[in-house]
Parts: structure tokens; C-alpha cells; sequence
């Protein structure tokens, strides 16, 4: 069975970013996959902010990346990127610590300006560590996510249709890097 790790970078207790996370969790769950979340607010700070990666919670969550297939990283724009607790933690993973495993970027925010800061701030940072294959990620605008008391997401038809459009690559990106390579693209 193959791992997923999903790591959120919300500084919040109540976070659309995670509830969002949760459900492509879930639906990953459904698919087999065996996944494990980081939630980057739940480990040690100061540990986080020293680099001290041989602290044992930072040292468990760099495991959980280093065994998985493919990793879903969830965050919350701030001012205009993703997060600095996020930053921390991907600083404390070796440097091609994404190497060989497919990528899904997922970011909410505030306002449609920063859109884009999937493609200029997240993925180049994926891909330096090595991320096999980044598929096309998601934003969604903060005020179209509504939590239930219980902190779930409420997912209308519209939104499930769009996690389901990005998800399904993302699935056929881990499910790929399983299989051989064709003759050809072993001999070059
Ligand atoms: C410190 C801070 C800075 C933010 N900066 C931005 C920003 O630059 N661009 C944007 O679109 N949203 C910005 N936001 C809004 C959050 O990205 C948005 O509300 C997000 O959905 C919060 O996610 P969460 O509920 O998981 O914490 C900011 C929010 C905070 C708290």
C-alpha cells in the first residue's frame, strides 16, 4: 500500500487549510492509499525554529515524508506566500527530500491577488527538493470554504467536483512512479 503524507501549514486552530487537508485525506483513505498528516502548528516550535531535526517529533514527521509516495502540502497564504511555520519545517528536510515522489500543492487564502502564489512561491520549493512530478495544484478563496461545528468542510457540488479534478492526477502521478519505466527510457 502506498503512503501519502500531507503536511498543513496553518498556524490555526480552526483552519479551512486543514479541513480542506482532511478531506483530501479522506478521500485518499477511500482510494487505499495509507496516509499520515503533519500538521506543521503541532510540533514543536522552538525545535522547528532552531533546526533541531534530531528532536524526536521532528525527527518522527521527516520520517513520515522520507517513507511516503507522494505528499499533499496545504497551506494558507500569508502575506503573499505560504507560511513561515511551513518554511520551517521544509527547511529541516534534506535537500532533495522530495526526491522520486509526486507532489499535489493545495493553498487558501484571502484574495484572488495571490492566486498565483501556488505557482511562484510553493511549487519552486517542491521542486527543489526533488518532487518528481508537482501536478497542477488548487487555490481556493477563504470565504468560499464554510467549517461545520464539528471543523469539517462542507463541500458543495462545485467544490467537490474541483478537489476531485485535481486529486484524481495526483492519485495517477503515485500510482505511476510504481511501475517500471518503458525499455526505451531505461536505455537513454
Ligand atoms: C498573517 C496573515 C497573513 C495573510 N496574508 C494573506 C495574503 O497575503 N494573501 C491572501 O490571499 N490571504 C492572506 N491571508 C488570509 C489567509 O490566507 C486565509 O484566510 C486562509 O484561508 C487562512 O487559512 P486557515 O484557516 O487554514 O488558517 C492572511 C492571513 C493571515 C492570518
Amino acid at each position: 500500500m502506498s503512503g501519502i503524507a500531507i503536511i498543513t501549514g496553518s498556524v490555526s486552530a480552526r483552519s479551512k487549510t486543514s479541513a480542506l487537508a482532511a478531506r483530501i485525506a479522506a478521500r485518499l483513505v477511500r482510494e487505499g492509499f495509507r496516509v499520515t498528516t503533519i500538521h506543521v502548528r503541532e510540533l514543536p516550535a522552538e525545535d522547528l525554529l532552531f533546526g533541531r531535526v534530531d528532536s524526536p517529533a521532528l525527527a518522527d514527521a521527516a520520517r513520515v515524508v522520507a517513507e511516503a509516495d507522494g505528499v499533499v502540502i496545504a497551506t494558507p497564504i500569508y502575506k503573499a506566500s505560504y507560511t513561515g511555520a511551513l518554511k520551517a519545517f521544509l527547511d529541516l528536510l534534506p535537500q532533495f527530500g522530495l526526491a522520486g515522489k509526486a507532489a499535489l500543492p493545495l493553498a487558501t487564502g484571502g484574495t484572488l491577488a495571490h492566486v498565483l502564489a501556488i505557482d511562484y512561491a510553493l511549487r519552486p520549493v517542491l521542486q527543489s527538493l526533488g518532487a518528481r512530478h508537482v501536478v497542477a495544484g488548487l487555490f481556493l478563496l477563504d470565504k468560499a470554504l464554510r467549517l461545520g461545528e464539528d471543523g469539517l468542510l462542507d463541500v458543495d457540488d462545485d467544490l467537490g467536483s474541483k478537489l476531485e479534478e485535481i486529486v484524481k492526477p495526483f492519485i495517477d502521478s503515485v500510482i505511476r512512479q510504481g511501475l517500471p519505466l518503458p525499455a526505451r527510457e531505461v536505455a537513454a
